[in-house]
């Protein structure tokens, strides 16, 4: 190896990523493939990712600060879409490079408008279409490329799959390339810039998109109520208040004699258990809150729009 190589070797680099998307194109699976570790919520539904979250990964002299966003949406009716919507734009701005992530052959209305908003970004933009183990014909892939490589100025194109892994150590190389020189900006142990608190209230609300049925989970979110370590078992004690907006919805989520609530409680402890690497003991209620969705103030105080 030259003396140069071994002298950059020895400098640290820093530098922040935006994966930016549509809802549902699988921007929070492709984080954590390349974390190796689940730190931000997925489900089939679309809209589950509703606030900014890092996702910090430290090799060596280089860490990467993915900036994990909500899917940019046209809909901005409700509060809530209006603050996931500014929560996704603002992290456009700043960063070394934007991952734009795509599904397939499939294009959208919505896609259109995450291309406007990149429009004038500063910095490279990656094209990555995601899902391709579900693009059957995969001849429709190359006239599909180019015919969006044509809407915008990629840097280059990368066909992945998220959920198997497939393509994700060429992104990780990529993002290398671009990271700047400087000091690490969090402790190299750190995976998140997320409280644990946060951290349970997104697993739970994970549980919540997975096991309710296709409307519901819009209209509820998860605050936590108390979380306490104990100081002898090291075990977490932690409870979980499930908003909703009516009193149908209630019922809905507590389910036929306990059940729905009883099976969501038990996933998230096992998530959790996992996450936290300790035992944690979790207890779930669920409140009527008319319109949280709606009010922005209320939104505030449940953590939304601080991203
Ligand atoms: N077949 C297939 N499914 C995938 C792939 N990546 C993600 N998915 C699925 O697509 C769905 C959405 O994935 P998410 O990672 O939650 O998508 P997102 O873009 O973060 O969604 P929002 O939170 O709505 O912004 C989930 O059911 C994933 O399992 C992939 O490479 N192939």
């Amino acid at each position: 190896m030259t003396d140069q190589k071994i002298k950059d070797q020895n400098i640290s680099h820093c530098g922040f990523v935006s994966i930016v998307g549509r809802p549902n194109v699988g921007k929070s699976t492709l984080l954590n493939q390349l974390l190796g570790q689940k730190i931000s919520i997925t489900s089939r539904k679309a809209q589950t990712t509703r606030h900014r979250i890092l996702g910090i990964d430290t090799e060596g002299n280089d860490q990467v600060i993915y900036i994990d966003t909500p899917g940019l949406h046209i809909e901005e009716k409700r509060a809530i879409n209006r603050l996931m919507n500014r929560a996704a734009s603002s992290s456009i701005g700043h960063v070394e490079l934007i991952l734009f992530v795509v599904e397939g052959t499939r294009w959208t209305d919505d896609d259109d408008m995450v291309v406007k908003k990149l429009q004038d970004v500063k910095c490279p933009v990656l094209l990555v279409i995601n899902k391709i183990d579900n693009v059957q014909d995969k001849t429709k892939l190359l006239p599909h490329i180019q015919e969006i490589s044509q809407r915008l100025n990629f840097m280059d194109v990368i066909p992945i799959s998220a959920e198997n892994g497939e393509g994700v150590d060429i992104i990780k190389s990529i993002v290398k390339t671009h990271l700047p020189t400087g000091e690490h900006h969090f402790p190299d142990d750190y995976i998140t810039d997320r409280s644990q608190r946060f951290m349970a209230s997104e697993i739970i609300r994970e549980k919540l998109m997975r096991f309710l049925g296709d409307e519901l989970p819009y209209s509820v979110t998860v605050e936590i109520e108390q979380f306490k370590v104990d100081e002898k078992t090291g075990m977490y004690r932690i409870n979980g208040l499930i908003l909703v907006e009516r009193d149908g919805q209630k019922k809905m989520v507590i389910g036929n004699q306990g059940e729905k609530i009883k099976k969501i409680g038990t996933e998230a402890r096992k998530d959790m258990q996992e996450f936290f690497q300790t035992k944690v003991h979790l207890e779930l209620w669920v409140k009527v809150k008319a319109g949280w969705a709606d009010d922005e103030r209320a939104l505030r105080s449940l953590g939304y729009g601080d991203d």
